[in-house]
């Protein structure tokens, strides 16, 4: 029988195959007490089971470090971190001693219960990352209880699987798509699954910033988390269709919706395929006006892969996720500029627009170098007011950024400015950092200044922002979020995050057409530059320079290399006046 399971969408495309359940994850623990002689053995039996996990990470991470990128992406290695900083947190050990040694449980039921101790206090967390992060906890105290009941891992290596007749439709001549259900996924678990066949996967738990889903995410595996129950109602060998697109994973399809999801799965793919010739093709539209494609990063690992996306340039490298997971460890200027100097050499002389750090709210980085505590975090110390609040710390990026800039074309970006006396302090904290070189006798290359526009408050003083900076980007996702008053990240309002929004268009409109004016450069690099159903409407609005998630590129060139820039404008005039722009583009 065909039923639906929803959940959430965390990374985009149709996969079809047969469900492979992931063996429930839990260990059954037996409840008894001790002997007090007993008590120091059942302590090195916890402690023994924690070193083998520990090992068991380590050498997942030096798997992981004589990996590719693409294969091992930088995510992975980061939840392998997390991973162990959760098994040498002392109050894991600490708690454990004390239930064996103050109350005589067995190791087995002493984990157990400090893992419900430290579980309650993450359930009690308002950040939705950090609460995800008990999601850790618990597949961390898992892989110790198995080690210290000698069970495997519970991800079985998929076996090949051959066509019956119902795989015909698909009329495929390979071994028929595995699809991997669980109730949740370790980053060990991300790895074999890296390293597997699996097409695609679904999740009974999870939210959009859970580890599971950036990592999917960045491998291009279409997936859906928080998918209740799915662990359950799934049979193992069921034919199943996850719809990363709409978040709902279909079980047991008819052949009618196996054979229609199978036709787009197959649309899509050739679309792939037909995209990819346009790589090398300039990114120009009807009427001879030359539009400029860059990729948005997070990682330097990543500047190959812009590449070979047919991205002209990197027009976004969020730098925050050099600092993310480095509580204690925070990257200094060396190894800094070693990152960027590694993003700039990958990029093969094309420019790269690296963002000073822009952590806060949705993107905390721990609790030893931020507050994650505030009442409204969007609306607090983040980006430049949190690199403004440390100015030895900004300045630490700022002189890595202005070293890596000697080895080709840097642009430096800053986020989040709404004052001119941020401005201004922000960039005489430049000048000091290239005094700083000068003294030290370091070699700098120069840097074109550019400022986001993501605060309403920004948008409508412009003319402060085109005095100071050579060149303006569009942060859409924060500016709908600020203009909207909507949280991003809440998913309760998200009906309401509306790129669409005649105040959002008019703010977009208005800066880009005030730059023209000037002469400055301006691009937009939130979602809506990355959004095929928006291309013509920016290409109206007179936006030449989109920054997006490169695997988008080749989309929004094709996009571009059907509009005529100069039939669109009047349009995209009456589109931002509309009361209803929404309906507009749909004509
Ligand atoms: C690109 C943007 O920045 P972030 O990294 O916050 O999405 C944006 O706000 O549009």
């Amino acid at each position: 029988m065909t039923f639906s399971i929803h959940g959430l969408p965390v990374a985009r495309g149709i996969a079809i195959g047969r469900a492979v359940l992931m063996a429930s994850s839990r260990v059954d623990v037996a409840h008894y007490f001790i002997e007090p002689g007993q008590v120091e053995s059942e302590i090195t039996r916890v402690r023994v089971g924690r070193n083998a996990v520990v090992d068991e990470i380590h050498r997942l991470q030096q798997t992981i470090a004589a990996m590719g990128p693409k294969e091992a992406p930088h995510e992975l290695a980061a939840l392998l971190d997390v991973h162990l900083m959760l098994l040498q947190d002392e109050e894991l050990i600490s708690g454990v001693k004390h239930w064996i040694s103050e109350r005589l449980y067995n190791a087995e039921w002493a984990l157990t219960t400090q893992l419900e101790v430290l579980a309650r206090q993450f359930d009690d967390m308002e950040d939705e990352y950090l609460r995800e992060r008990k999601a850790d906890l618990e597949q961390v105290a898992e892989r110790i209880l198995r080690y210290m009941k000698g069970v495997g891992s519970p991800v079985a290596p998929p076996a090949a699987r051959r066509k019956t007749q119902q795989d015909l439709l698909l009329d495929d001549s390979i071994d028929v798509p595995l699809v991997l259900i669980a109730h949740d996924l370790s980053p060990a678990d991300m790895l074999q699954f890296k390293q597997s066949v699996f097409a695609g996967f679904a999740t009974d738990v999870g939210g959009k910033t859970s580890h599971t889903a950036i990592v999917a995410r960045s491998m291009d595996i279409p997936a859906v988390v928080g998918a209740r129950g799915s662990s359950h109602l799934v049979r193992q060998d069921d034919w199943v269709i996850i719809d990363g697109d709409a978040g709902v994973m279909i079980v047991d399809p008819s052949p009618i919706i196996l054979a229609e999801y199978g036709f787009k799965q197959r649309q899509a793919e050739l679309e792939r395929g037909r995209l990819s010739r346009l790589r090398h093709t300039p990114a120009v539209t009807l009427d001879g006006q030359k539009v400029e494609l860059l990729a948005n990063i997070e990682m330097p690992e990543d500047a190959p892969g812009a590449v070979l996306a047919g991205a002209v340039g990197v027009g976004l490298f969020r730098s925050e996720f050099l600092f993310m997971g480095r509580k204690g460890d925070l990257p200094g200027e060396e190894e800094q500029y070693q990152a960027y100097k590694k993003a700039v050499e990958g990029m093969q002389g094309l420019p790269v627009t690296i963002r000073t750090i822009d952590v806060g709210a949705d993107k905390q980085l721990d609790d030893s170098i931020s507050d994650a505590a505030h009442l409204n975090p969007a609306l607090g110390l983040r980006a430049i007011r949190w690199s403004l609040a440390d100015p030895a710390m900004f300045l630490t990026q700022l002189r890595a950024i202005l070293r890596a800039a000697a080895h080709g074309q840097v642009n430096l970006l800053i986020p989040m400015l709404a004052h001119a006396s941020e401005i201004r302090q922000t960039l005489s904290l430049v000048d000091f950092a290239r005094a700083e070189l000068d003294n030290r006798g370091l070699p700098y290359g120069p840097v074109k200044l550019g400022a986001m526009i993501e605060i309403p408050a920004a948008a409508l003083t412009l003319k402060i922002f085109l005095k100071y900076f050579d060149f303006l980007s569009i942060g859409t996702n924060d500016l709908i979020q600020y203009t909207l008053a909507i949280d991003r990240a809440d998913e309760s309002v998200a009906h309401l995050y509306d790129p669409l929004h005649p105040a959002v268009l008019r703010l977009v409109a208005e800066t880009i057409a005030e730059c023209d004016a000037q002469g400055k450069g301006v691009s937009v690099c939130g979602e809506m530059a990355g959004d095929i159903t928006l291309t013509r409407l920016l290409l109206g609005m007179g936006l030449r320079s989109f920054s997006m998630h490169p695997a988008q590129i080749l989309a929004v060139k094709q996009e571009v290399l059907r509009a005529d820039a100069a039939r669109l404008a009047p349009w995209a005039q009456r589109v931002i006046e509309a009361e209803d722009p929404a309906s507009m583009l749909a004509k």
